[in-house]
């Protein structure tokens, strides 16, 4: 089982994960990603679907061109969880590695 975060740990994770924005309604975390093309931006999708597959935690998402927009959220939580920060800490790990 997966506990849903604290508020404190929610605000600590926020002010790390800077591009990501806060859907209070969902309570999920989601950030819009930009590429130069649509062959760009997939490449990116199938390297975040290895990513999601080896950890188990799923992206809710959609492609719309050179555009891929993120919402992690914890379905077995309810809400935010560590499973989203580190999913999208490893999302960031992809792109400063380029
Ligand atoms: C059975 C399986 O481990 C669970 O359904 C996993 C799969 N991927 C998941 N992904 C996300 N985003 N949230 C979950 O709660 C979740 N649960």
């Amino acid at each position: 089982m997966v506990d849903q975060l604290s508020d404190k740990a929610r605000q600590n994770a926020l002010a790390e994960l800077g591009a990501w924005i806060h859907n209070a309604e969902r309570d999920a975390i989601s950030r819009r990603f930009t590429f130069a093309d649509f062959s760009e931006a997939f490449a990116f999708m199938a390297r975040v679907a290895l990513l999601a597959e080896k950890a188990d935690h799923h992206p809710e998402w959609s492609n719309v061109y050179n555009r891929v927009d993120i919402l992690l959220t914890t379905h077995d939580a309810g809400g935010l969880s560590q499973r989203d920060v580190q999913m999208a800490r490893d999302i960031e790990a992809l792109l400063s590695s380029d």
